[in-house]
């Protein structure tokens, strides 16, 4: 089977630091993928690579075999699209208003919204549970409507490959399960940055484990979630265990051996003055 995404020996630095060294790694259609990694991994700086927000990069990434530096802009939007981290909505839109502009790379200048896309945007905003509330305006959503709202318009785009910066940041328990349930229903190839290495074992297929701009390791969540490799890249003791409720990998840190001591030490010295 061809690889949707393909990715060979990518290198990005800035003028003073390496970023990302010689990553390489497949995505499969229709394929959930996490890349998982402690604050400054590279996570960001790999998937504005894949979306050419980065172009000097050194390397190789395909797209159904294409290289995506030949791909026109428009073309590109037209296969991947991307949910950010920090959203560029303009507040006063109404939800339909956002989720109709993911039309926009298949519209040609002018152009109106045909039958056939409205039908499509219909079906999306029927698919995230968003069909009550497309008139309303998108700054008063709850957190967790806004982001499927913006998921919406990602998949308006129709695209084969859908990034996700962080899906789950500033949602709560309830929510972050609901977009990762939902988001693994979408059908489409998904790669997405969570820093809840229980989320990526819930609902990935596959892992990327990325540390100081290297991929420490690739494959299905037992592959890569082992306690030797999560203690040495977030240096914090682990132990793994399986989550009784879905059966599934789940992972239990503790905080750092030194910092126990710490803490003993502070409390005995409470002790010691409490109880002269
Ligand atoms: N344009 C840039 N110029 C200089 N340094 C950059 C640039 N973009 C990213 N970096 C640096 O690259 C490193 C990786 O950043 P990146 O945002 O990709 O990490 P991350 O794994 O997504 O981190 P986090 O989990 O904190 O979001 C960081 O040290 C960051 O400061």
């Amino acid at each position: 089977m061809t690889a949707l995404l393909s990715v060979k020996q990518l290198s990005w630095q800035t003028q003073h630091k390496s970023i990302l060294s010689d990553l390489n790694f497949e995505l499969n259609a229709g394929s959930i993928n996490a890349i998982v990694g402690p604050n400054g991994a590279g996570k960001t700086s790999l998937l504005r690579c894949l979306y050419r927000q980065i172009s000097d990069y050194q390397g190789y990434i395909s797209l159904s075999g294409q290289p995506v530096e030949q791909l026109k802009h428009k073309m590109l939007a037209q296969q991947i699209a991307v949910v950010n981290q920090h959203s560029d909505i303009h507040f006063t839109l109404s939800v339909y208003e956002i989720v109709c502009m993911g039309l926009i790379p298949h519209l040609s200048l002018f152009s109106q919204i045909n039958s056939v896309q409205k039908q499509w945007v219909d079906k999306v905003l029927a698919q995230l549970d968003i069909t009550d509330f497309k008139d309303r305006v998108f700054n008063r959503l709850s957190g967790g409507e806004q982001q499927r709202v913006l998921i919406a318009r990602a998949l308006v785009q129709q695209p084969q490959l859908l990034i996700l910066d962080e899906p789950t940041n500033h949602l709560d328990v309830h929510f972050q399960h609901q977009i990762l349930s939902l988001v693994n229903q979408l059908g489409v190839c998904v790669l997405m940055t969570l820093h809840d290495l229980n989320l990526a074992a819930y609902y990935a297929d596959n892992i990327l484990l990325l540390n100081q701009g290297k991929l420490v390791a690739s494959g299905v969540p037992e592959q890569v979630l082992t306690p030797k490799l999560i203690q040495q890249v977030f240096e914090l003791p682990v132990s793994l265990g399986i989550n009784p409720l879905n059966k599934k990998q789940h992972v239990y840190f503790a905080a750092p051996e030194n910092k126990v001591a710490i803490f003993e030490d502070q409390n005995h010295s409470r002790r010691s003055c409490d109880n002269p």
